[in-house]
């Protein structure tokens, strides 16, 4: 699998339902959406009232990734509005019970259940969870905002990663920076699905965009 997922996050949220239209039209399958609440990031986004008015107007997997500082208590609504995938922070969890039960909780559902780690944290802190979760998001900026600089520290925890797919059942998304020419290193490394925000919104020409990063 080899997909992209363009971030929400930097869409023109005046035109949203064109912004949507626009990237069904090139192809893509996945959209990412990211959930902030000013407290776990310094900055605040969309919550699951717009994820539901997003799943009305797309047919697009929404892929929801959690940056917030309560994952297990706001995870029901996310799920309720139409969530394929949701992503939580292992940095917001208190303890190694919590993340088994929010990840249970989510896959009871039906949904895809993921753990995304910052740039700082060890990719040795998913381990624990290989076998329950369908997916690691490995973020290649700080989350909070769009159009950072990738930083290269995803990679080599990728390339780790990556070698335990085939006895696991996991794929790998990777989130932050990622454009036509930061994309190659991750790719080599084994992702599978690559978040873009800048690199597809940005471009009037969207098609064009998610060709150029495939
Ligand atoms: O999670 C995010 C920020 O916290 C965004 O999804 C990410 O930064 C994508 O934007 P870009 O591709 O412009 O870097």
């Amino acid at each position: 699998m080899v997909d992209i997922a363009p971030s929400l996050l930097s869409a023109n949220f005046a035109d949203l339902k064109s912004e949507l239209k626009s990237i069904e039209e090139a192809g893509c399958s996945i959209l990412h959406y990211d959930v902030m609440d000013g407290h776990f990031v310094p900055n605040i986004s969309f919550g699951a009232d717009i994820l539901a008015n997003v799943h009305q107007a797309c047919k697009m997997e929404l892929d929801v990734h959690l940056m917030i500082s309560d994952p297990l208590f706001y995870v029901d609504r996310f799920i309720k509005a139409g969530a394929s995938y949701i992503s939580f922070h292992i940095e917001a969890m208190e303890s190694i019970e919590k993340t088994r039960e929010l990840i249970k909780k989510i896959k009871d559902a039906g949904v895809k259940a993921s753990l995304a780690i910052n740039p700082g944290t060890s990719y040795e802190a998913v381990l624990p969870f290989l076998d329950d979760i369908d997916m690691i998001l490995v973020m290649s900026v700080q989350p909070g905002f769009g159009g950072q600089k990738f930083n290269p520290v995803a990679i080599k925890k990728i390339a780790a990663l990556s070698k335990l797919k085939e006895e696991k059942h996991f794929i790998i998304e990777v989130d932050g920076g990622i454009n036509a020419t930061t994309i190659q290193d991750v790719r080599k490394a084994g992702c599978d699905l690559f978040v873009a925000g800048s690199a597809v919104f940005n471009q009037q020409d969207r098609k064009k965009a998610v060709e150029a990063l495939l």
